[in-house]
């Protein structure tokens, strides 16, 4: 991993003519943006629009029909290596405490931030720190999975639903997550339903999906975010 890239570098992302297709059905075709350092794009759209296919492919988790996704300004690091992706589980180990679950994902993503437990003080969930993720609430569950966003540094932040589960005063916290990401360079793309307080966000919105159209297989799921 190249620390100085994924770490310290600002990132520029530009997606070229996107196209997604699952389970033989065109899910989006001709999506192109491109964002610059400190920017957000909310992505919305109905169910079924694509919005964490979107995500998915951005993550490097399933592979576009078509058009490309590529990064500049990040030296040799690999956009998987660029960016943190928060899905609609939470990805976490219920038998671990908060604070063993921030510590392995600190070690696994390298370029250590802050520690977790001042991560999950930002969360309000300072004394969850020695608590296993079993005994927590879904709402407390998700404040942990968003403070891994604080113990590595990545540049991008993929976040599929983020408020999910989130009370008004936790989605103000996140908000202002996402302002200091951004003030420091970072990039925000979020797939919602729901207004997320991101000053200033492009929007994308991905037209409804095809009537009738049901899944005939299953591919690489999205959601199987660490
Ligand atoms: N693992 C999968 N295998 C096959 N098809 C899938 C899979 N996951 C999603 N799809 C299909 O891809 C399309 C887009 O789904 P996706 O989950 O990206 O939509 P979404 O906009 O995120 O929806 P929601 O708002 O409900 O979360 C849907 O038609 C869905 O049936």
């Amino acid at each position: 991993m190249s620390g100085r890239a994924s770490g310290g570098g600002l990132l520029r992302l530009s997606v070229e003519d996107l196209a997604c297709r699952r389970s033989g059905r065109r899910v989006f075709a001709g999506l192109s943006f491109a964002l610059g350092p400190g920017e957000a794009l909310a992505v919305t759209g109905r169910n079924g629009a694509g919005k964490s296919s979107l995500l998915a492919i951005l993550a490097g988790r399933l592979r576009p029909d078509a058009g490309r996704v590529a990064v500049a300004d990040v030296g040799e690091a690999a956009l998987p290596e660029c960016l943190h992706a928060v899905g609609h589980r939470d990805g976490l180990k219920a038998a671990l405490t908060a604070g063993e679950n921030l510590a392995f994902a600190q070690a696994l993503l390298g370029v250590p931030r802050i520690a977790p437990r001042p991560a999950l003080e930002r969360l309000g969930l300072g004394h969850a720190h020695d608590l296993p993720v079993a005994y927590l609430s879904a709402g407390q569950r998700r404040r942990v999975a968003l403070a891994r966003l604080l113990v590595c540094h990545r540049p991008l932040w993929l976040l599929d639903e983020p408020t999910a589960a989130l009370d008004t005063a936790s989605q103000g916290l996140l908000a202002g997550l996402m302002a200091e990401h951004r003030a420091a360079g970072g990039l925000v793309v979020a797939a919602t339903h729901q207004a997320l307080g991101l000053e200033d966000a492009r929007t994308l919105a991905l037209a409804a999906p095809e009537p009738g159209a049901a899944p005939s297989s299953v591919d690489a799921d999205p959601e199987d975010w660490a």
